[in-house]
């Protein structure tokens, strides 16, 4: 999927939280959205999935322009969101989360459902349990696992690493990287090695606008590193 934003603002009341925020993912590629704590990255990925309107611009799939699509049909397209707070239903089992998901987009019982189920052991062995009684870093597994078996063209993850012990952040590093070039990756991320690890280009966010944007590979990583120092 190749995934455009041309020239978004967004305003919360009077107040404007992002200023024409341009970017572009190619088909495969992960971009990292990097900025400090403020600087508009939550508000940015609540507006592309559709969970806030945006007041001017275009958010654009592979040229089709979904800027007033309902975050449900964004989904059907191809998005999909693993949001700060991991926003699993709490009362479902694990079992029920990842299948209403795959459910609902046409992938229960596909290989591609067994596959993402297969990411993250710890999700077997607690299959009947409520997504509720799971550990943070459990249902980080189980948010992420719940978007790949949606198939996504685009997988947008709001700092997937952020409360999550060393050895689990390399577990889903590599999941990332695995699945990196079969979908695009849209990632916000303080933990810098993580980004620069899965990423080929990034943004960064500054009071809402794109202060720096380019290739990862052309940029040293103290640039980066005085973006997103809190
Ligand atoms: N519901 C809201 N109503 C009004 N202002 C809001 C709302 N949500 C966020 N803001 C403001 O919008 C700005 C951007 O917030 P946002 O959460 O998008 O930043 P962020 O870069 O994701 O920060 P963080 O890393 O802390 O999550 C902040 O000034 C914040 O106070």
């Amino acid at each position: 999927m190749r995934f455009r934003v041309e020239s978004l603002d967004q305003h919360y009341g009077s107040a404007q939280v992002l200023r024409r925020v341009d970017f572009e993912i190619a088909p495969g590629e992960c971009l990292a959205v990097l900025g400090r704590n403020g600087a508009g990255k939550t508000t940015l990925l609540k507006c592309l999935m559709g969970v806030l309107p945006v007041t001017r611009g275009k958010i654009l799939v592979d040229d089709t322009d979904i800027t007033g699509w309902s975050s449900h049909r964004r989904s059907t397209a191809g998005l999909a969101y693993v949001p700060q707070g991991r926003e699993i239903f709490p009362e479902l089992t694990v079992g029920e989360n990842i299948e209403a998901a795959a459910r609902a987009h046409g992938t229960f019982g596909t290989p591609s459902m067994d596959e993402a189920i297969g990411l993250f052991p710890v999700l077997g062995q607690m299959w009947r349990r409520p997504g509720g009684a799971l550990s943070g870093g459990q249902q980080q597994q189980l948010a992420i696992v719940r978007a790949l078996v949606t198939k996504p063209g685009l997988l947008i993850l709001d700092e997937p690493t952020e409360g999550i012990q060393p050895n689990l952040v390399a577990m889903i590093r590599d999941v990332l990287a695995a699945f990196k070039g079969r979908m695009s990756l849209l990632l916000v991320e303080q933990y810098l090695d993580f980004a620069v690890s899965l990423a080929d280009s990034f943004v960064v966010l500054s009071r809402g606008s794109v202060a720096e944007a380019g290739r990862i590979d052309c940029t040293s990583r103290e640039t980066l590193a005085r973006h997103i120092s809190i």
